[in-house]
């Protein structure tokens, strides 16, 4: 990083805000040079996203003071924010996928802000050359990957000259050679003493790339340090303190017999910018954790819809519970058979927003809880209760409703309602998404103890460490296809990454015998 003056691009002082019954950030300082890559980091509901919503506008904070390039400001809009040079690139993005690249940068720009860059895809193209973004200003959104979008929003900052860019768990999406990019883009712009700031609960990354980390916990700044003179265990300690295990080279299974078949699953994309399946054959052995690689958008929640059945098309020959065909069950009768799932939204599809952590409990048990067609609330709440304790949910109890958690805190209260009913099969999405180390150490662990059990598990995953850690067999999906599958022993990071990008696919329409395990 260079030293490019000594005034502060951001200085937070005494940042407080209070949710009803919680205290999300508790006098937050924070300093932030020109040109300094700083990471927020702490464990799920420790205040982060409440803290950056509050540098962009979104969060009104009830105490303390924003000082940006030497002045006191009051952010109290995006669009101020945006003036200021300030851009966030949120984990889900809001793009227009009917729009072209262009068009969809142009809705975010003032009619001034328009008439100042004059031609905007020329200015596109020049700052893709400049940063290496490789964006075409002409590619209509739907086209692009996920990777490309990415680049688009960090694109649609850098038109408006951004002086601080703040990204949201940027890598959860990307393939490794993705990361590597992206890592690259913001390299140059610290060096042209654009300050980033940085929520990860990747730590590796943040050694790798970050000059200054500010630690939360419980709301409050517990710790700052400087990335590169720690270790991913160090930053850990400081994150959630003393950590009993660590995740380390778990034993790998075999699995034992063949429990759950998908078979010749050819399904045409039901959405318009959904993706077709194109004739996926996997088998999945009871005891094993079969890891699915792929970069969002590639298929999987296609192939997780027609799975769990929330899909209700009927597929009947080409899926398999125990020899049983239940291509042509609906979702209900398939968990009734012992089938779990974990999707990747967790608000909307893997909870109802406005529902009470217990009756959310209540939706997915569908063996238990309901007796001669009665609700068994008191059962329910002792259930939840214990569910909340043993994976540590952050919540005012089994009353809150799902809304209020934060994003980590849900996904470990989903994850444990699922792991909790001891299915058969498994399907779940981004198990540790958003979940803070410790966090994902516990899920991790429920999720070995499962497939110990005799459960078989299909992990599908965009963090391809998760997948090596857990995987006992691998795959990769791109574009609706099914790599093939081998032993997670005798692949290695670079070849998954390869077939995520699609390598396999020609090989495959020449020899489809290599799709089969
Ligand atoms: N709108 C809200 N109403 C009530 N409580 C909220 C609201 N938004 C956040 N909180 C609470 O504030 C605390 C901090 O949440 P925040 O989303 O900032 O955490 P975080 O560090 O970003 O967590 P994660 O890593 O899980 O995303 C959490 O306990 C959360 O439940």
């Amino acid at each position: 990083m260079k030293k490019h003056n000594l005034v502060s691009r951001l200085e937070l002082t005494n940042i407080t805000k209070q949710y009803p019954g919680c205290l999300a950030n508790d006098n937050i300082c924070m300093t932030l040079m020109p040109g300094e890559i700083h990471a927020l980091l702490g464990e799920n509901g420790a205040g982060k996203s409440t803290l950056v919503k509050t540098i962009y506008g979104v969060v009104a904070p009830d105490k303390g003071d924003i000082i940006w390039d030497g002045k006191e400001v009051s952010i109290t809009s995006p669009s101020i924010a945006r003036d200021l040079g300030i851009g966030m690139v949120f984990q889900h993005f809001s793009l227009f996928e009917t729009l072209t690249v262009s068009q969809n940068i142009e809705l975010c720009l003032s009619k001034a802000q328009l008439d100042k860059i004059g031609d905007l895809a020329k200015r596109i193209t020049h700052l893709s050359n400049e940063y290496g973004l490789n964006v075409n200003p002409t590619r209509y959104v739907h086209s692009l990957s996920i990777g490309e979008r990415q680049r688009v929003e960090i694109m649609r900052c850098l038109v408006q000259s951004v002086k601080l860019l703040i990204l949201d768990e940027p890598t959860s999406v990307l393939t490794p050679q993705e990361v590597a990019g992206l890592f690259g883009v913001l390299r140059t712009l610290s060096k042209e003493g654009c300050s980033i700031l940085f929520i990860s609960h990747k730590l590796h990354e943040v050694t790798e790339i970050c000059h200054k980390a500010t630690i939360l916990r419980g709301g409050k700044v517990v710790d700052t340090c400087i990335p590169n003179s720690e270790t991913p265990a160090s930053i850990a300690k400081m994150m959630v303190g003393d950590l009993a295990e660590q995740d380390a080279g778990y034993i790998k299974r075999e699995g034992s017999k063949q429990i759950f078949h998908v078979k010749n699953l050819s399904l045409p994309a039901k959405q318009p910018f959904g993706t077709t399946l194109q004739n996926i054959n996997l088998e999945l052995k009871a005891g094993e954790i079969l890891g699915i690689a792929g970069v969002a958008g590639n298929g999987q929640d296609e192939l997780m819809a027609i799975i769990s059945g929330e899909d209700d098309r009927n597929v009947k020959k080409s899926l398999s519970l125990d020899n049983l065909d239940i291509g042509h069950l609906h979702a209900g009768e398939r968990r009734k058979l012992g089938m779990a799932y974990v999707p990747e939204e967790r608000l909307g599809r893997g909870a109802v927003p406005e529902m009470s952590l217990m009756e959310n409990t209540l939706l997915t048990h569908s063996n238990g809880f309901v007796k001669n067609g009665l609700v068994e609330w008191k059962n329910i709440k002792e259930y939840t209760s214990a569910l909340i304790a043993k994976y540590k949910v952050k919540c005012h109890g089994e009353f809150s409703e799902a809304k209020s958690l934060s994003g980590g805190n849900l996904q470990k209260f989903i994850m444990g309602r699922e792991i909790g009913q001891n299915p058969k099969v498994l399907i779940c999405a981004h198990p540790t998404w958003g979940v803070d180390v410790g966090a994902a150490l516990a899920i991790h662990q429920a999720l070995l103890a499962l497939r110990d059990q005799g459960a078989a598990i299909l992990l599908i995953s965009e963090d391809i460490d998760e997948l090596f850690l857990l995987a006992d067999r691998m795959a990769a999906v791109c574009d609706g296809h099914l790599s093939p599958l081998v032993k997670t022993e005798t692949t290695n990071i670079d070849q998954i990454g390869q077939w995520m990008a699609g390598t396999f696919i020609n090989k495959l329409s020449n020899h489809p015998q290599e799709a089969k395990a």
